[in-house]
């Protein structure tokens, strides 16, 4: 009789990439069982990062009547007095249906699944440490080992959950501070520090370095900080967090150079470490770096180990949902001889703050780099129809264009429904278009989406000599009652 306890694949870890690796496996026909330490599936995706935090975000925007505080101005509230009760009640119904999504998915696939805390005892053997304390190993031909990160937790902060939390405390705060110290100006701490301030929180961001997310298009992100700016977000960039104290039952950052921050609460996201500690990795051969990080030959995810794959956030940049979802289907494809199409040359980055801003292909900054000659177009949102009858008063969208061929090189959205419009750039991009797609396409109105065609005449127009007939001159209207 074939042994019970021996996989055709066996996942570590039930996050985006160890599901999506589970799931394609189980449709090739494959035995497969997924193991995680969690008493539900979903991993960090569903239950400390991306869900909550985009579930938090969906209900202050709701409760704060954000969307429409254009029209009726800043004190405009849908609900008065939000507290930390209002924020938790939609987050646990959201919770709830994803794992119910997921347990259902791995069902009807027939994954199995095991709750328990995984380590290698060899190559092939992974031993289960489950909840009731027995140990049982199982076998498999193939290991996808998808374990995630956690906060990274420096000795010198105070974590207490109450007053200095993680991202994984902010999820499950008891009450609302008054004023809120975010250490760390990457997406996490962004995304968190802009939530607070839009529920009219008193936030300070503080980030060691002298600019926030690097990555990001340069004028977009100007434009983004003066928005917060103007919402009353206090910046302290270029300056490191060295210590914190607790004054009065406040936390005080200490900033080199002596400044101090005083706050009711302290959010700390300095970065994330690979949840790899625990995988007893030397005894299948294989080593994480200072971060707990693993390493992976890009195309296929196999480590070291060839029948061993790493995907998601333990294997680093970038770190997202959305790519390590692709990770794990491009790992089982792999592991079982299936053909997987190179994966598209440009993917997006969502930065789901309060506004929005999501990015594809290159930046200005990146053009002018690579020495690359371009030119760009801008959009208001405010200058199309559908922005003005939202009442937006922020948001652009930009366009970066080859000079030589007019071929798209970037789009950087920064307003309402960002990280939705950035999908019609992605395609664009990907599939070699030119500006002239967005000069020559008829779109909905009135869209948002209309912000490509704006944003591309303000790029033909400076590209275009002046005295050149063409599309940012339409032909006049007929006069009414004019024959057809
Ligand atoms: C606050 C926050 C917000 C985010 N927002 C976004 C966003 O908006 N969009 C986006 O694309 N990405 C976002 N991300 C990133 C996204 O959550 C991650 O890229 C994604 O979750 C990584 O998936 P993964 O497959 O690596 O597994 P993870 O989701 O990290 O899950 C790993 C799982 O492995 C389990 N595990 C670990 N060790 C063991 C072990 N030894 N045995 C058994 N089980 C184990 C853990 O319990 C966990 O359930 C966010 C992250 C955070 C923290
Ligand atoms: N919307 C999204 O796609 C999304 C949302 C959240 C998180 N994520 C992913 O999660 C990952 C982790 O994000 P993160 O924001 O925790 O980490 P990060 O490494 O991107 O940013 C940490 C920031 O903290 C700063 N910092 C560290 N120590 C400091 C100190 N002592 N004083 C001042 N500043 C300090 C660093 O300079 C850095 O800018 C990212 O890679 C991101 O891709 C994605």
């Amino acid at each position: 009789m074939a042994d019970p306890h021996a996989y055709d694949l066996v996942v570590i870890g039930s996050g985006p990439s160890g599901r999506r690796a589970a799931i394609q496996a189980a449709k090739f026909g494959r035995s497969v069982l997924v193991i995680d330490r969690q008493a539900r599936v979903g991993g960090v995706s569903v239950h400390s990062g991306t869900i909550p935090s985009k579930t938090l975000r969906e209900t202050v925007l709701n409760l704060t009547g954000w969307r429409e505080r254009g029209f009726y101005g800043m004190a405009y509230r849908v609900k008065t007095d939000i507290d930390a009760d209002d924020l938790r009640a939609r987050l646990a119904k959201t919770l709830d249906y994803e794992v119910d999504v997921l347990d259902h998915q791995f069902s009807r696939n027939g994954v199995a699944v095991q709750r328990g805390l995984a380590h290698f005892v060899d190559g092939h053997r992974i031993g289960i440490l489950t909840p009731a304390g027995d140990t049982r190993t199982v076998s498999a031909d193939k290991v996808v080992i998808a374990v995630g990160t956690r906060p990274h937790r420096p000795a010198h902060v105070p974590f207490d959950d109450s007053i200095v939390l993680d991202s994984d405390g902010i999820i499950s705060l008891d009450r609302l501070p008054r004023a809120l110290t975010v250490v760390g100006g990457g997406v996490i701490g962004i995304e968190y520090a802009t939530i607070f301030s839009a529920l009219d929180v008193r936030v300070t961001l503080i980030e060691s370095r002298d600019s926030i997310l690097d990555f990001v298009d340069r004028e977009v992100i100007a434009g983004f900080m003066h928005q917060l700016r103007d919402h009353g977000m206090n910046f302290r960039l270029g300056t490191r967090l060295e210590a914190i104290r607790i004054e009065s039952g406040q936390p005080v950052a200490m900033l080199e150079g002596g400044q101090r921050v005083r706050a009711d609460m302290l959010l700390y996201t300095g970065g994330r470490a690979g949840a790899t500690d625990q995988l007893n990795l030397a005894a299948c051969g294989l080593q994480a770096d200072t971060r707990g990080r693993l390493k992976v030959d890009p195309k296929t995810f196999q480590t070291a180990v060839p029948h061993i794959y790493a995907t998601g956030d333990v294997i680093g940049f970038p770190s997202l949902a959305s790519t390590s979802l692709e990770q794990g289907r491009i790992a089982a494809c792999h592991a079982f001889q299936q053909h997987v199409p190179p994966a598209p040359e440009f993917f997006p980055y969502g930065i789901y703050s309060v506004p929005e801003i999501s990015t594809v292909g290159m930046s200005e900054e990146d053009a002018r780099a690579r020495g690359v000659p371009y030119e760009c177009g801008i959009a208001r949102f405010r200058e199309t129809s559908r922005g003005n009858i939202m009442g937006l008063r922020g948001g652009m969208l930009k366009l970066v264009i080859a000079l030589d061929t007019r071929r798209l090189l970037g789009v950087h959205i920064m307003g309402e429904g960002a990280t939705e419009l950035i999908h019609i750039g992605q395609a664009v991009l990907n599939l070699g278009g030119t500006l002239d797609y967005f000069l020559d396409a008829t779109f909905n109105y009135p869209t948002l989406a209309e912000a490509y065609k704006v944003a591309a005449f303000d790029a033909w127009n400076r590209i275009t000599p002046r005295d050149t007939c063409g599309p940012s001159e339409p032909p006049p209207p007929d006069p009414p009652g004019a024959a057809p």
